[in-house]
C-alpha cells in the first residue's frame, strides 16, 4: 500500500484560522497539506517533518505540533490504496510564508469553508472540520 505523511498546517491572522493548502504542479493539479512519500524504513512522523520542510520550507521548530492526534486518510490512486496521516500543526509566527518546490505551484491560506471547498474529497474536508473542531476545544480549555 502507498503511504504517506503530512501536515495539516494553520495560521492564526487577523483573528481568523486559516489552513494552507499547496497546489500540485503535475497530475490533476489538486490543492493537498504538505506530505508525501514514507520512504522506506522512516517513521511516519519523520516522513511528515521531512516533507513539509522540502514542500513548503517550514522546520519544526517553526510549528506547534498536535502529536497525539493525528487523522489518516484512505482513498484509491490509479486503482491502488493509499493511506495519507495527517498531524495538526499551527505557525508559530503567522507571517512566515511558505518557500516553495518544484512539486507546487501556488500556495493559499485559506478559512475553513473555503479550504474544504479548495481540497473538494468529502474526507479531506471532515478531516479539516475535525481538526477544527480540536483547535476551537483546545482555545476553550
Ligand atoms: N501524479 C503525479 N505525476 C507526476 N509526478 C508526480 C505525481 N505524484 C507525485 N509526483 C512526483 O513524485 C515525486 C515523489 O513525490 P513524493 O511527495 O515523495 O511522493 P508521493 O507519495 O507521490 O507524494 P504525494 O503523496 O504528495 O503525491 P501526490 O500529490 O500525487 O498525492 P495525492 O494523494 O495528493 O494525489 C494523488 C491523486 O489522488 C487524488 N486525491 C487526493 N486526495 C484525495 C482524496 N482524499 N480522495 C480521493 N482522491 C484524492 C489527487 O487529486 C490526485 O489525483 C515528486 O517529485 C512529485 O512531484
Amino acid at each position: 500500500m502507498k503511504k504517506a505523511a503530512g501536515f495539516v498546517l494553520f495560521r492564526r491572522l487577523c483573528g481568523q484560522i486559516e489552513y494552507l493548502l499547496l497546489k500540485a504542479s503535475y497530475g490533476d493539479f489538486h490543492w493537498s497539506s504538505p506530505k508525501g512519500h514514507v520512504d522506506p524504513g522512516e517513521d511516519d512522523f519523520t516522513t511528515a517533518l521531512r516533507e513539509t520542510k522540502e514542500e513548503a520550507g517550514y522546520e519544526e521548530k517553526d510549528l506547534i505540533i498536535h502529536r497525539d492526534t493525528p487523522l489518516t486518510l484512505n482513498y484509491q490512486v490509479k486503482g491502488k490504496p493509499k493511506i495519507v496521516i495527517y498531524w495538526l500543526a499551527e505557525l508559530r509566527d503567522p507571517n512566515q510564508e511558505p518557500i516553495l518546490s518544484e512539486e507546487h505551484t501556488a500556495l493559499k491560506w485559506l478559512t475553513k469553508e473555503a479550504a474544504k471547498e479548495c481540497v473538494g474529497f468529502k474526507d479531506n474536508q471532515d478531516m479539516i472540520d475535525k481538526f477544527h473542531e480540536m483547535i476551537l476545544a483546545k482555545d476553550k480549555k
